[in-house]
């Protein structure tokens, strides 16, 4: 394991701060900057993505003068939870971290953003929404950019401040869709990827990842169309690919019956079966009927699901997120209570930016038992805020040694992904891959589950 430098003794000791100044760990500003980033027509079950989706950065400035970056989704519905967390952080330590839920429930519990989402009882791609997953999702942003200042300001990376890295590289996965050449209308951002919505696109599409990023594993995005051709197309994955990893995800698209009969079809190609069914109870019902895996990253999203679907036996493998999770520290909780249950540990993602992937990266790598290739949207994302996007070698990620996060903000690529934000009449601030759906279709809704 190439070893990081700590500060050492040579290194100059700070002069004396004077009396009354606050501690350089001192947060004194926290600027919130929504923005629009191109999103290519990637299919799922909900609809297609929207030609611009919204993230949201967030910067935590201190006393010391360090700035940490966070990245967390940017529809306006976490919007309105981040901005009185943001405010009520000025003056607390970088270092408080413990106390951030409690703050965060203090200052978003009664906002009608974090009220009004209980309601929400759509599936969507994250399971059911709640107002303690929309907060929880908020602070994951908050928290990691007080980390990422607060390893600025001690001189070590955030890994260090997790408890230090067991791995140098973080092992990603390639996560291939359905799609259309290009957005209905012409709308976006053109690229050369072209359409896949057959076996052979879906082939071609691999191939790319894997010649250009080295990835050894394939996820793919379905739900889109009827089990047979999702089935076909990874059996021409299996045919193309001998021996690499795969996996298939329709976001709880199908029945009981039809998530039984795909994991027989594909039960000796697949490393696991990802959300074939809504519902822990149903999830539960397959499990207990094939041996293939099944992961999740709509049953369990919260502590509070884990209880039923671990006692079930729904799930094998459980997909963390930081975001969902609260952070890189809840992911490391939700790491050893998987361990204690013999449930194995992946990674989940949603559209992002190299903010994340580097906090998923950190975060990858303190974890021990990580038993599967990370998913990452990142290939997709053509635009970031960042001065050097991360690169993938071999379908992995160095995990950075430098202080915090080890990535930098470019604040002409901000200002200008804050310009789409600003100019977008609203349509596109939150993501709607249905609305989207709809340019191409004006009859389309989403799908009922189960759909097949
Ligand atoms: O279930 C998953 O893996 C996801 O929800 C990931 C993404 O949201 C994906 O489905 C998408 O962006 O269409
Ligand atoms: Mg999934």
């Amino acid at each position: 394991m190439d070893g990081h430098r700590l500060r050492t003794e040579t290194q100059p000791t700070p002069p004396p701060r004077p009396a009354g100044a606050p501690p350089p760990t001192t947060i004194t500003a926290v600027h919130l900057t929504p923005v629009l980033v191109a999103d290519p027509p990637l299919l799922n079950v909900q609809g297609v993505h929207q030609p611009h989706t919204p993230r949201l950065i967030i910067e935590v400035t201190t006393a010391g003068g360090a700035t940490g970056l966070g990245e967390t989704y940017g529809d306006t519905v976490y919007l309105d939870l981040a901005r009185p967390l943001a405010d009520a952080l000025i003056g607390r330590q970088v270092t408080e971290l413990n106390t951030l839920p409690l703050l965060a429930a203090e200052v978003c519990g009664d906002s009608p953003a974090a009220t009004g989402a209980e309601d929400v009882t759509a599936g969507g791609l994250r399971g059911v929404r709640t107002a303690d997953k929309l907060r929880l999702s908020v602070l994951s942003g908050f928290e990691v950019a007080c980390l990422d200042a607060w390893g600025r300001h001690a001189g070590l990376p955030v890994h260090a401040l997790l408890g230090g890295k067991v791995r140098d590289h973080v092992e990603y996965s390639a996560y291939l869709f359905y799609r259309w050449a290009a957005h209905p209308g012409g709308r976006g951002e053109p690229d050369d990827w072209g359409a896949a919505l057959d076996p052979p696109g879906i082939v071609t599409q691999a191939r790319r990842f894997r010649d250009t990023y080295g990835f050894r594993s394939f996820k793919l995005k379905g739900g889109v169309f009827e089990p047979a051709q999702e089935i076909a197309a990874i059996r021409a994955l299996a045919a193309a690919f001998p021996g690499h990893p795969l996996r298939l995800d329709p976001n709880g698209a199908w029945s009981v019956p039809t998530s039984l009969h795909v994991a027989r079809e594909l039960d000796d190609v697949l490393e696991y079966l990802e959300d074939p069914t809504s519902t822990t109870a149903h999830m539960a019902e397959v499990a207990s009927r094939t041996d293939l895996p099944l992961a999740t990253n709509m049953c369990v999203t919260t502590f509070a699901e884990i209880r039923e679907a671990f006692t079930r036996d729904a799930v094998q493998v459980v997909l963390a997120d930081h975001h969902y999770w609260g952070g890189l520290r809840n992911t490391r909780e939700l790491a050893a209570v998987c361990r204690t249950f013999g449930v194995a540990l992946s990674m989940h993602s949603n559209t992002h930016l190299g903010i994340s992937l580097a906090a998923m990266t950190h975060v990858a790598a303190t974890v021990p038992d990580l038993a599967y290739a990370c998913d990452t949207h990142y290939p997709w994302q053509t635009e970031d805020v960042l001065t050097e996007r991360l690169t993938f070698r071999d379908g992995r990620l160095p995990v950075s040694d430098t202080p915090g996060l080890g990535v930098t903000l470019d604040r002409d690529r901000l200002a200008a992904l804050h310009a789409r934000w600003l100019a977008d009449d609203g349509t596109l601030r939150d993501r709607d891959d249905a609305a989207a759906m709809r340019a191409a279709d004006p009859g389309w809704v989403v799908p009922q589950v189960p759909r097949w």
